[in-house]
């Protein structure tokens, strides 16, 4: 089956965030859709999308609460029509969508790791005792707390340039960015260095790019079947099948990686007492066909191991 093709006078919208980063992932998978199907840059429209989480800047995001503040009002312009398909980091995606949506178009991943930035400290283990430490992410402040309690953690917040400016400002010493968003801008030289997932396990779809679209429109759906990478598929099904089995949202601090080897996937999980007092990591090795109940069968072992009034969101 074919469809007709998206064209200047009829082109497809592309609905993002308006952040440095979310436009240039808007960009790329426009860049991917021309070169799948030939298409000029004009069969294609970027539609700029306000969200709450851009615009309440001063607040920590766990203030602010509830699930899809970076998303809600995406998947609304999706639904009504006025976007044809929706990009995102999976990373701050929820593991359910809602009615009429569909997630399951995923571009290859960048690096999932963790960087560590700073203008004065060379890595992660050269902060000195006490080192002021600034991350707004509960899964880096669970995980820094955990194995550096001599640290003090600060609330950081805002896009890179943002944060490059507090770190000048002695605001705090060092910061945290995923190494995938400062590499797509161009910004890898910030990072003093990428953190080993054994140090830090990331974020579950860290470094991801995914595309919502319509269930209904099956034009759509044809055309991202087209760049949809299926090992990146695999790894979040496995991680974010994890996810939603451990009922979590960006308020829990919960980290999780998922790698192929050979035929096979390897599965990491970890869950943290927000204040870092605990930590329960377990593992994973299965099929690639079943990865998603890989997921599901480590969040059990996980939820089990986790003693009463672990889970402090519950
Ligand atoms: N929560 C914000 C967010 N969502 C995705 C990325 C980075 C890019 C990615 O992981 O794909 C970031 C910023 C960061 O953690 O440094």
């Amino acid at each position: 089956m074919t469809y007709p093709l998206p064209h200047p006078a009829q082109p497809l919208k592309i609905g993002t965030r308006g952040s440095p980063l979310a436009l240039w992932q808007a960009h790329e998978v426009r860049r991917c859709l021309m070169a799948a199907f030939a298409l000029p840059e004009d069969a294609f429209e970027i539609v700029v999308i306000k969200v709450t989480g851009d615009q309440i800047l001063d607040k920590p995001l766990k203030e602010i609460g509830g699930k899809g503040l970076f998303t809600r009002e995406i998947e609304e312009a999706l639904i009504d029509g006025g976007i044809d398909i929706a990009v995102h980091s999976m990373k701050d995606m929820p593991t359910v969508q809602p009615d009429g949506l569909i997630l399951d178009c995923f571009l290859p991943r960048e690096d999932v790791r963790d960087g560590f930035v700073s203008p004065t400290v060379a890595s992660l283990a050269d902060l000195p005792q006490g080192a002021v430490v600034g991350s707004s992410s509960l899964r880096r402040r669970a995980q820094l707390a955990l194995r550096r309690p001599d640290l003090r953690l600060v609330e950081f917040r805002g896009n890179v340039q943002t944060r490059m400016r507090k770190l000048e400002d002695g605001v705090a010493v060092a910061t945290f960015l995923a190494m995938a968003g400062l590499n797509r801008l161009g910004m890898a030289h910030v990072a003093r260095g990428a953190i080993a997932p054994e140090e830090m396990l990331p974020a579950v779809a860290q470094g991801a790019i995914g595309v919502e679209r319509r269930a209904a429109d099956a034009r759509v759906e044809w055309m991202l079947a087209a760049i949809h990478d299926g090992p990146t598929g695999v790894r979040l099904a496995a991680e974010r099948g994890m996810l939603a089995r451990l009922d979590g949202s960006c308020e829990t601090p919960i980290a999780g990686l998922a790698v192929i080897e050979g035929n096979g996937l390897w599965l990491r999980g970890e869950i943290l007492r927000p204040d870092g007092s605990e930590s329960i990591t377990g593992e994973r090795r299965g099929g690639v066909a079943d990865a998603a109940a890989l997921g599901r069968d480590l969040a059990e072992e996980l939820l089990g191991r986790a003693p009463a009034g672990f889970f402090s969101w519950r």
